[in-house]
Order: C-alpha cells, then structure tokens, then sequence
C-alpha cells in the first residue's frame, strides 16, 4: 500500500525533500547486509509505498508540495531532479506569490478556502496513481503561517475527502527561543485543530535535533539542513518496510494502519514521538560496534527518563514497585519524572535481530494501568540494514514524553492571550477570540489526560 505525502511551507517542504532523499539513498544502498531475496522484497515495498515509476525509470516521489511563495519549492524540485535518483512529479506541486506571513489565521482563513480546490486536486491525482492507499502523511512547521494555518485546513479536508484513510500529522515544534514572536499561538491552534482530523501527531522538537546535531553528530555549524538529515533519519527508520509480527516474512502492507493499530489505541492520546539509537557521524560508523542487549538498555532507559537521546540518560529513574499504591507509586513517579507510556513500537534493523529479548518494554509497570500490556508493546523487524548502520533500534512511543513542551507553549500563549497581545492579526482574518479560547480548552484537556496517566 501506498503512502501520499503532502509537504507544506517551508519547513515541511525542506524535511519533505529530506525524507525522501534518505529513504532513496537507502534503498539504493549496498549496505543492506541481508540476503538477495531479502533486500529485492525491502526495495519493492519501499517503492510501492513512496514512489510511483516514470517512463524515464527514474522514481517519482508521491508527494504534493504546497507553499504560498515560489521560492523553496522550486529549489526542492531542481535539487530532487538533480540527485539523478529520484524526482518529483512536475506538476504534483502548488505555489502561491506572498507567504501567510506567520498567521495561522492567514493560512487557515484565506489561503485555504481560496486554494482548496486545485490543491485537493493534485492530491487526488496523486491517490489515483496509487493501486491501494494506505494514508496520508503531512508534514508541516506549528510556528510559521503556512505549514501551521493551511496545514490544519488541508488535514481538514483529507478527513472529509478521504473518511477512510489514515492520516499521520508530522510536525515540527518551533525552537524554544523562537524566530517567530506569536509562534506559540499558531502552535496551539495548529494542535487543537489537528487534534480533530488527524489519526496521530508525530512530533519533532527543534532544540532537541539540534542538540542531537551538535552532540551526536558533532557539527559545528548547524543549519536546516544537518537537522532535517537527523529527522528524516529518524523518520526513515520508521517508515522503511519491517515485518510486523501478524504479517510474518512478507513486508507490512498497509505502514499507517499498523502503526495506528499499535499506537492510538484511544482518539484521546495521539502524540508520538520517535527515539532512535545509535546515531553518529557516518565516517565513525566502520569503527563502532553494537549489541543488541546494549542498545536496548539505552533506549528503554531514554523511554523511562524521558531523554530524547543516548546521552545525559538519568538512570536514577525506575518504574514503580508492582506491589506500592497508585498514590505512592504516582507520587515517586512524579519526583523521578518517569514517562508513563500508553503504547510503545520498537523497530529493529540489520544483523542478528531475531535473537534479541525485548522482555523489558513488556514490562507492565511501563504502562498505564487501563491497557493490557500485551497489547501495549509491539516490535517490528527486518534482518535489513537501514542507512548504512548495521545494527538500529527505533521507538515510536505514545507516552508522556510532550507534557513538558505542550504545557509551556500553552501557557506562553495564554500570557499573550491575557494581555490580548496581537489577538487583532487574527480576528482581521476571521478568526475570533472565541475560537482562541476553544483551542485553550482542547489542549488544556489533552494535558489532563497524558498527566493523569
Ligand atoms: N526543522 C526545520 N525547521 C524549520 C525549517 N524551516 C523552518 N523551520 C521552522 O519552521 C518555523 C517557521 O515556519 P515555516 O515553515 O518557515 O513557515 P511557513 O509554513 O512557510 O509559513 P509562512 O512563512 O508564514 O508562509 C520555525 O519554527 C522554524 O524554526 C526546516 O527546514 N527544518
């Protein structure tokens, strides 16, 4: 089954480009380290998700690039048709002349509704070119006016058009310190309107990539471009074909609705988030070594402790005793900053995966007590390498891992609120205090719900 991406602004024209280039390089890669037969059946399900053929032979992204100004997308046209690998289809994208400005009102309010027709249109024409749909996956800044204001119009209306297909929401959080001055207002109404169409939020935070880029990947200077490289990544390793436990040795054939299946298991919780390990330059790779059971530990501890990377891990945090009181063991958990899960996905790549134990995610005290733990944990596997590693090991967790971040962004933009700062932006475009205060109440309820987990 086939996966559509739509790319929207700036931002998610960038990590849109990125993914793709990554997920080629993959695959095109000697370094899958597995049989013949094993890496012809990865390439084939890699091609039916991601790209469709072209008369050239050359691989053709399913993908619909949308932005308000010229600019990035005809940069990320030429640099995809320039990589001689891969392209996109020429006239699979959509621009406007002047960006939304950094209003989410802007992008919601006028530039949807005015260009929803010709944009639904090439989203159709690229569903058609698809023998089965698996779903859509968006990918989208929260901070600018583009990606975060016509990024919540268009899911909006994949929803209504498409009511049967899954919808995967990546977006990109905006640096704590900001370049965008209402950046946390656009965040919050970005959020609580995907929160009403979308199937699940996957969610990158930029200060945390960024962290990754200088202390992982030990780049001195960092641009876009080093952390949209993490971020696709991350996001290759998730979306490469593995083999889920149902579907045995042939590839998963439908990726968005395995991962829903594993991950929301209640409309209530859909925030993802995604760790991998390890993560290193590549001109280290040929001069490390990994075992399985290492690897584990690690990100079983970055899953506990909330650590978004292999290093500065607390490992003073534990789960709660099995046998001590809700309130105790909440209380202790609370001191400790354990992340309580709700549901966790661990996708294993490359040599020996068959024989590793992944006892501990089972662990019920990882997880809230209104699921069946059974139910709670999933792993996928591929003997594949993915990207050159030859060992990885990703985790895509529905947990309590954005408490932190959401409850500052929310609060920040309620200060602003309070004081009415730049409320008149908005309101010019239609959208009214009222609608504010709705956004306020959804997340306030999303808070809730993950911190009485
Ligand atoms: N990771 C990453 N973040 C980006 C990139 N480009 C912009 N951002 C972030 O995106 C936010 C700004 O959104 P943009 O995508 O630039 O804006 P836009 O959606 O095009 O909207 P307008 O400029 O208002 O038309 C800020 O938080 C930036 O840090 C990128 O290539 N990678």
């Amino acid at each position: 089954m086939s996966i559509v991406a739509v790319q929207l602004g700036q931002c998610g024209n960038q990590v849109g480009h990125e993914v793709f280039n990554t997920i080629c390089g993959d695959v095109r890669g000697t370094h899958g380290l597995c049989s013949k037969k094993e890496n012809e059946a990865y390439h084939d399900a890699c091609t039916e998700r991601f790209f469709s053929e072209a008369e050239s032979g050359v691989p053709v992204a399913r993908a619909v690039l949308v932005d308000m100004e010229p600019k990035v997308i005809s940069q990320t046209l030429s640099i995809a048709a320039r990589s001689g690998h891969w392209k996109y289809d020429d006239q699979s994208h959509f621009c406007q002349k002047q960006g939304s400005g950094n209003n989410w009102a802007n992008g919601y309010s006028v530039h949807g509704p005015r260009n929803k027709e010709v944009i639904m249109n090439l989203v159709q024409k690229e569903v058609e070119k698809c023998d089965r749909l698996s779903g859509f996956f968006t990918i989208m800044s929260m901070a600018g006016g583009t990606g975060s204001g016509l990024g919540a119009f268009v899911t909006q209306c994949l929803r209504d058009a498409f009511p049967t297909s899954f919808i995967l929401n990546h977006v990109i959080w905006p640096y704590g310190t900001g370049e965008v001055i209402v950046q946390n207002y656009n965040s919050v109404l970005t959020l609580s309107h995907l929160y009403q169409s979308s199937d699940a939020l996957l969610v990158h935070e930029n200060d945390v990539i960024h962290k990754i880029c200088a202390q992982l990947m030990h780049i001195k200077q960092i641009s876009f471009r080093d952390v949209n490289q993490v971020i696709a990544h991350q996001l290759g390793s998730v979306f490469q074909p593995a083999h889920t436990a149902e579907a045995g040795l042939h590839y998963s054939r439908n990726p968005l609705g395995d991962l829903m299946e594993a991950l929301v298991p209640h409309p209530e919780f859909k925030m993802l988030g995604l760790r991998n390990i390890p993560q290193m330059p590549e001109n280290s790779l040929a001069y490390s070594t990994f075992s399985w059971p290492g690897l584990l530990k690690h990100l079983r501890q970055m899953l506990i402790a909330n650590a978004k990377m292999e290093e500065g891990i607390d490992w003073q945090v534990r789960p709660p005793c099995p046998g001590s009181s809700i309130s105790s063991s909440h209380s202790t958990n609370k001191l400790l900053h354990f992340n309580t899960s709700i549901a966790n996905l661990v996708i294993l790549r490359g040599k020996d995966m068959h024989s590793v134990d992944l006892g501990s995610f089972r662990d019920p005290s990882l997880y809230t007590s209104w699921l069946n733990p059974q139910d709670a944990f999933n792993a996928w596997k591929t003997p594949r390498a993915f990207n050159k590693y030859e060992k990885s090991a990703s985790l895509v967790s529905n947990s309590q891992f954005l408490l932190k971040p959401l409850d500052n962004v929310v609060g920040k933009a309620w200060n602003m609120f309070a004081s009415k700062a730049y409320i008149h932006q908005y309101t010019k475009f239609g959208i009214e205090e009222e609608d504010f205060l709705d956004s306020f109440t959804t997340l306030e309820q999303v808070i809730s719900s993950y911190t009485n987990l």
